[in-house]
């Protein structure tokens, strides 16, 4: 991890600082997601959250994408307000949500034509992520020829595209099987340790929270806060059958049932 000061934090820095999101329901009346919400992911950091449903998992990934914005406190990257959506702060969704009338290199690539990149350079781009996400063979596949787990990682591979400082990751692996799930997992874990990127990885899966986070944000409820945040002090490479991380999970598994 690089190392930061308060004034000139280094790039990828997420900071919440004491946020509060309320929603106006459809009946005219308000929700509170999160209060009091006090969190800085480091540069390079790999931060998992996890938490009940409804705790506010999502809510803070929307904050720090620009899709919402706080009702109080300062969403913040790299010490500036966050003001909006930019394709800096690209968010991998449950659905990997790919243009279905484009390739995969295309849907990678479409990231790409926002920038004054060359198109030979957007082309190059593309298809080192199709690459580094194992589907260098792929690229002129259309969306509905690709399995699951393959339309994950060109997802993948498209927010990664634009070389963001900060990757945000809702229940990415959620819709896919186990096996393919720990596919994902490793392939994430080999692009993040090549590129340090900072990722805030949002999931229900207690086992891979502690299996990929440099720390676990455990979350209640009512409304959405932080109850502890636990540093999985397990060197990497890890090995999933590391009885150390079934501490992780057994602790963390008591730290949400006692909500
Ligand atoms: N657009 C919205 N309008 C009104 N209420 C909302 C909206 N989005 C979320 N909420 C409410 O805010 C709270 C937190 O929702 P959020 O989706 O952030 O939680 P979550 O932890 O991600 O849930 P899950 O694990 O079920 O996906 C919930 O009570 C939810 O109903």
């Amino acid at each position: 991890m690089a190392t930061m000061t308060a004034n000139h934090p280094s790039p990828g820095t997420i900071r919440f600082d004491r946020v509060e999101k309320t929603y106006q329901t459809t009946d005219g009346g308000y929700t509170t997601a999160v209060a009091d919400v006090s969190l800085t992911v480091e540069p390079g950091e790999l931060l998992t959250v996890v938490g009940p449903s409804g705790c506010g998992k999502t809510t803070l990934i929307r904050l720090v994408a620009g899709l919402e914005a706080p009702t109080a406190g300062r969403v913040q990257v790299d010490g500036t307000d966050v003001p909006g959506p930019a394709p800096e702060r690209p968010v991998v969704f449950q659905e990997p949500r790919l243009f279905p009338w484009l390739t995969a290199r295309e849907n990678v690539a479409f990231g790409l034509r926002e920038t004054d990149h060359t198109e030979a350079k957007i082309r190059q781009r593309a298809a080192e992520q199709l690459k580094s996400v194992g589907l260098g063979d792929a690229g002129g596949a259309y969306p509905t020829e690709l399995s699951g787990g393959m339309k994950q990682r060109v997802g993948l591979a498209r927010a990664l595209a634009v070389q963001p400082p900060v990757l945000l990751m809702d229940e990415p692996f959620g819709s896919v099987d186990a096996h393919t799930s720990r596919d994902l997992q490793d392939d994430l874990l080999s692009v993040w340790s090549r590129t340090e990127r900072t990722v805030l990885f949002v999931t229900h899966d207690i086992g891979e929270a502690v299996y990929l986070g440099d720390r676990v944000v455990v979350m209640g409820t009512d409304p959405g806060h932080i109850r502890e945040t636990v540093t999985v002090d397990v060197a990497r490479p890890r090995d999933r059958t590391d009885p150390a991380l079934a501490d992780y999970r057994e602790r963390i598994l008591e730290l949400i049932d006692g909500n």
